[in-house]
């Protein structure tokens, strides 16, 4: 199986082979999860395995003793005995301590629109059990291992895109999650590898009981960020790959403008080392060396070149220093994210060792509303950066002697080369901008009577982060085909042969190579990619490239080195 981030429909068929654990499983509770682990179970099926190690599962028992024992001696604790948020002055007796948990589903099943895809789901799952296995959220191991257990089987409850403020966690989200472990109702529902069926129906077909949720338990599940930075891991896994795609562009638009590798010198870059700036300059010197459509100019000569400027437009000659915080910042979100993974995000927190039990608010997703409004800006910005380029590539006064709009053959006057896909290019490149504007900061102070007057919106900015991405897999076809085609112009120019692979850098050959082969064509040494404009359609080029991109196809196996 494989859900990509972008999987457009749930109803895509999860065929998981899981029976028994194998070798590579992923480990829940002994290490500390990587976006990387996520990705692997939550799009490619990978099996979950909970940790056996016995200090912690004592850990978890403790904590669900503490809990019980404060119900039966009637100790005061939010949420335990207690109502909920605004509502915390209500008094819970011991017997409707059982009830609150359950009526906590009921009244958070409020969710609206779309319904999230299978992969944010289950990345959601893995994180909750993740975070439970800290032993401070007083839930049983039983109700831990229900979401290995539909991990490893394949079942994804449905859950949609409206309903949290990512303030007392995913509230309304994990309602659904935790209304399906438990198969409180047939109104909450499952994909089951594909199949659409109600929860109880899912449950009995994996030989499991309905599950009376105890004290504390229904907090435990629904009070917590896991499902926003479920979303937020799978969202940066997808943005480092438009990174190093996005690299991998420039250094096709650096070889298709005749640039210079001068601007990324090492010496220029050591004398501001930012670590973004330079690893940006490493990658364009290993992505450009042994290139003969660029001006090597390392050894610091550089030439008058007649009505050509001496040195390259800032678009070229500033990538490091342009791309540097927005690679530095990506490092920085992953980080936030990763911390966010391995946390215990409910409240109140049970400390077993020290026999006490803390009210406080590790479920307000603040770092993930920043994090994904961070990450939609750096997008943004990526985009921008490619268009410039491509807008330089187009025109004769700035391309360094190539056709406009990139025209292949020049004999055919009604040829108009590439001017519909830069087109559709500039209509995707502003949207990507206005998507980096921020949602954290528009958070609704009067939020659950004034409870929640602080709020991340870390949900919702990860769910236009999802959209962001989307959108940047189409605009980044886009991107490539300007790359192949600049590519192939310039290698005519320079060698008389049209197939490119002759003069790039070895270093950019596979990605070249890779967008021939998805699109369905070759190279030729007597035509360049795009020859005349009534022998393909372009849409579908694009169609093809984005889908490559967003299930790691061949295109992402191809800068994968970088
Ligand atoms: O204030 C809190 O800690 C939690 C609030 C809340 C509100 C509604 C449902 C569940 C939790």
């Amino acid at each position: 199986m494989k859900l990509t981030s972008v999987q457009q429909s749930n109803s895509v068929s999860a065929k998981l082979a899981y029976t028994e654990y194998s070798d590579s499983s992923v480990n829940v509770g002994d290490d500390s999860l990587t976006i990387d682990d996520v990705v692997s179970v939550a799009r490619d099926g990978k099996q979950v395995r909970l940790t056996e190690n016995a200090d912690i599962l004592q850990g978890i028992q403790a904590s669900c003793d503490f809990i019980s024992d404060a119900v039966e001696s009637g100790k005061p604790i939010y949420g335990v005995t207690s109502g909920f948020g605004g509502m915390a002055d209500v008094v819970i007796s011991p017997e409707q301590a059982s009830e609150l948990q359950t009526n906590l589903v009921w009244f958070l099943k409020s969710g609206a629109g779309k319904k999230l895809p299978l992969a944010d789901v289950r990345a959601a799952m893995l994180l909750r059990a993740n975070s439970h296995l800290y032993g401070a959220s007083g839930i049983r191991l039983e109700l831990i291992r229900r979401m290995e257990i539909f991990l490893n089987a394949g079942v994804t409850p449905h859950v949609y895109e409206f309903g949290s403020i990512g303030a007392s966690g995913d509230l309304v989200p994990l309602s659904y999650i935790t209304g399906a472990l438990i198969g409180l109702d047939s109104s909450f529902t499952v994909d089951f590898n594909g199949k659409e069926m109600d929860a109880p129906t899912a449950l009995s077909q994996l030989g499991l009981s309905p599950l009376q949720l105890l004290p504390k338990e229904g907090l435990a599940m629904m009070n917590g960020t896991s499902v926003m930075t479920g979303i937020a891991a799978n969202c940066v896994y997808d943005a480092r790959i438009l990174l190093k795609l996005a690299i991998g562009v420039h250094a096709l638009f650096v070889q298709g403008l005749n640039g210079t590798n001068q601007s990324f010198h090492p010496f220029i870059h050591e004398s501001k080392p930012h670590p973004g700036q330079l690893w940006a300059a490493e990658q364009m010197i290993s992505l450009l060396a042994d290139s003969r459509l660029i001006r090597d100019e390392l050894d610091g000569k550089h030439e008058y070149r007649k009505q050509e400027l001496i040195q390259d437009r800032y678009s070229l000659r500033c990538l490091p220093q342009y791309l540097g915080p927005i690679v530095d910042g990506i490092s920085q979100i992953a980080r936030q994210i990763e911390t966010e993974m391995n946390s215990v995000t409910d409240n109140p927190l049970i400390d077993v060792e020290n026999q006490a039990s803390y009210h406080g608010g590790n479920f307000l997703g603040q770092y993930i509303g920043v994090g994904m409004d961070h990450l939609r800006y750096y997008l943004g910005l990526l985009a921008k950066h490619l268009d410039v380029q491509i807008a330089l590539l187009v025109s004769p006064e700035f391309n360094n002697g190539l056709a406009p709009s990139l025209v292949g053959n020049r004999e055919r006057k009604v040829n108009m080369g590439l001017k519909g896909l830069q087109i559709c290019g500039n209509s995707i490149m502003p949207l990507l901008t206005f998507y980096g504007n921020s949602l954290a900061d528009r958070y609704p102070t009067h939020a659950e009577q004034f409870n929640q007057n602080v709020n991340s919106q870390g949900y919702m900015s990860a769910n236009l982060a999802r959209r962001s991405i989307e959108i940047f897999q189409q605009y980044m076809a886009i991107a490539l085909m300007f790359g192949v085609q600049a590519v192939d112009l310039r290698s005519y120019k320079i060698s008389g042969d049209y197939d490119a692979r002759t003069c790039l850098s070895p270093a950019t050959r596979e990605l070249y190579s890779a967008v021939y082969q998805v699109t369905g064509q070759k190279p030729s040494s007597i035509r360049s990619y795009i020859w005349n404009d009534n022998e393909q359609s372009l849409d579908e080029h694009i169609a093809r490239i984005a889908a490559d991109i967003a299930d790691g196809g061949l295109i992402v196996s191809a800068i994968q080195g970088c």
